[in-house]
């Protein structure tokens, strides 16, 4: 299907408003032609009937014709704000079904589709591109279907009163509404594209820089990042003038043209008069009706312009969308049930386009309410098992098996109902603490988001500051430490009170004491029944679990029960 078609027909449900919102287009910009039509002939007609003696002017009936140059004054506002109302609400309706379509194909790709894609790009496609598709409407179906109407209803209005005339102004609405913006469109397209590409480009950049400003500096990288982002600035500005010098070009052969069709079409309408084909009042009304004619092509040059750009942005939501899901969504999601128990039979699992297994022949079985440590070297696939079981990558071989349903059945939004995990990147929100543990359990009481904050180690702090649980804690939690911060995801998790609690280095960056009394606060209030997987390279808090199962080589070998 083509993108165009695409595009189309995700306007679907609002096509009625759609059309609706064409009508009165056609309505304000016919009944714009028709008030300077009919204004030439009235003003002509009257000075015809004063020259014409006291029977002429008596005869002469102001009457209806002032009336129909009233009427299509008051319908060409009417039409106009009408118009205005209509195709808006229909365009913000489109920009958010377009968002909505992308967000849902995009969101199983979670957090697959960031290991490909930089978050800026993302962004970036959200934002502006979704608004692009949005506007395709707005900017380019409307104008263009309007004019292509338009101009059929007045050269069969001119046509009426002298052919050659109505053929002098077709040849002349064809050249400006068609030619000239198409040649514009073609000859800008490739610029148009390098705004688009540099454009996505820099926001990615931009994104990028805001996120690890730090991180650039201490690298001695600013300076480089800079020169970059200006680099793209000179491009994009480079090609803009380019677009703006072929606008300026195509409009001003526009005005030469429509000039010299109103004079042409004055010609005809001149020659009919001297054969008596057309009565004398008639042509200035041919003359005003044909320049008026011409106002309808004016949008025309952006919108054949910005169809590049929305076919640049469509082209790159549907690349996006049309990505398949690296797990597929389960064709009748089956939920699982108590006991949460855990069996992997020989697992395989390797990366989307990596050629090296990071899991292969892997067993593993977990019972409710064990306690695991997972131990190994970096890079062995300890958060692998969190990935796998979280459905975010899909396994290769063998099965997987929880709460007695086969994993690939299991949609991944109910394994996060049953699971409560605290990642090794784990990300905060931006604003309260209160905030933050809402967001992990919207019903959460107050008293259960202290207990949870007790149960982190995390009392202390919150109490000590002024605002308590309305603590502002920055973007991605800027405003705490590394060991706040990770508390905080910990109290999230508590909160969630889930079947089970993976836990990916729960002590890192915290203190001996803390570590402590964290770990003995955690396992003390958790109910045994709460299965805990604890990720960890720090033996002192591996001995506090039942078991330690050691990650190497691919597999999963039991280390030992700690006694
Ligand atoms: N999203 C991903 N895409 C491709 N490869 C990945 C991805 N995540 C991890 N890997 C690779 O899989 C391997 C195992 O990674 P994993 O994060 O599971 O290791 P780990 O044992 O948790 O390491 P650490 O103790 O350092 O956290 C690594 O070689 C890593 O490069």
């Amino acid at each position: 299907m083509s993108m165009l078609a695409r595009i189309i027909g995700l306007m679907r449900p609002v096509r009625w408003q759609m059309a609706l919102g064409l009508a009165l287009s056609v309505a304000a910009s016919l009944a714009n032609f028709g008030l300077l039509f009919l204004s030439g002939w009235l003003l002509a007609a009257a000075a015809v009937a004063g020259l014409g003696g006291i029977a002429a002017r008596n005869a002469f009936n102001l009457f209806l014709p002032a009336v129909g140059v009233r009427f299509f004054a008051t319908m060409r506002i009417l039409a106009r704000y009408l118009e205005r109302l209509v195709t808006h609400d229909a365009t913000l309706r489109l920009i958010g079904r377009v968002r909505a379509w992308s967000f849902e194909r995009l969101a199983p790709q979670a957090p697959a589709i960031l290991a490909r894609q930089r978050s800026g790009d993302m962004m970036f496609r959200f934002v502006a591109d979704t608004d692009q598709m949005g506007q395709f409407y707005l900017e380019v179906l409307l104008p263009i279907a309007s004019a292509a109407i338009c101009c059929v209803v007045i050269v069969a209005v001119m046509g009426a009163f002298s052919l050659p005339a109505a053929l002098v102004l077709a040849g002349g609405l064809a050249v400006c509404g068609g030619v000239l913006p198409g040649v514009a469109g073609v000859l800008s397209a490739r610029a148009m594209r390098r705004i688009s590409h540099q454009q996505d480009a820099l926001h990615a950049d931009l994104t990028e820089v805001l996120q690890g400003m730090g991180e650039f500096m201490f690298l001695g990288a600013a300076r480089t990042v800079q020169a970059r982002i200006a680099g793209r600035e000179a491009d994009i500005r480079h090609a803009r003038r380019r677009v703006a010098l072929i606008e300026g070009g195509a409009r001003s052969a526009m005005t030469i043209i429509t000039m010299m069709s109103a004079a042409g079409v004055l010609a005809m309408a001149d020659r009919a008069y001297r054969t008596g084909a057309l009565p004398a009042a008639c042509l200035p009304m041919l003359a005003l009706g044909g320049l008026a004619a011409f106002d309808v092509l004016t949008p025309l040059p952006a919108a054949w312009q910005l169809l590049g750009q929305v076919r640049v942005a469509a082209g790159r939501i549907f690349a996006l969308c049309d990505t398949l899901p690296c797990v597929p969504a389960p064709a009748r999601p089956r939920t699982p049930a108590a006991p949460f128990d855990l069996s992997l039979r020989n697992i395989g699992l390797r990366y989307t386009g990596a050629r090296r297994w990071v899991l292969r022949h892997a067993d593993l079985s977990v019972r409710q309410g064990e306690r695991v440590a997972i131990v190994g070297p970096s890079g062995t696939g300890k958060s692998t098992l969190v990935n796998l079981l979280f459905r975010f990558y899909d396994y290769q071989e063998g099965t997987a098996c929880f709460g007695g349903v086969d994993l690939k059945d299991v949609d991944a939004d109910i394994m996060a109902r049953h699971i409560g995990v605290v990642a090794q990147d784990f990300h905060l929100f931006v604003g309260s603490i209160r905030r933050n543990l809402a967001i992990a359990c919207p019903s959460a009481t107050e008293q259960a988001m202290w207990h949870a904050l007790q149960v982190a180690q995390l009392t202390a702090f919150v109490r000590a500051e002024p605002a308590g649980l309305d603590t502002l804690i920055g973007e991605g939690g800027v405003r705490l430490s590394g060991g706040q911060a990770r508390r905080l995801a910990m109290a999230q998790a508590i909160l969630r009170a889930p079947q089970w609690l993976i836990l990916d280095e729960p002590t890192e960056g915290l203190d001996a004491d803390t570590e402590r009394s964290l770990m003995a606060a955690l396992l003390q209030v958790l109910p045994a029944r709460t299965t805990i997987l604890c990720i960890t390279h720090n033996p002192a808090v591996a001995a506090r679990m039942d078991r330690v199962v050691r990650v190497e080589g691919g597999r999963f070998h039991e280390a030992g029960r700690v006694q």
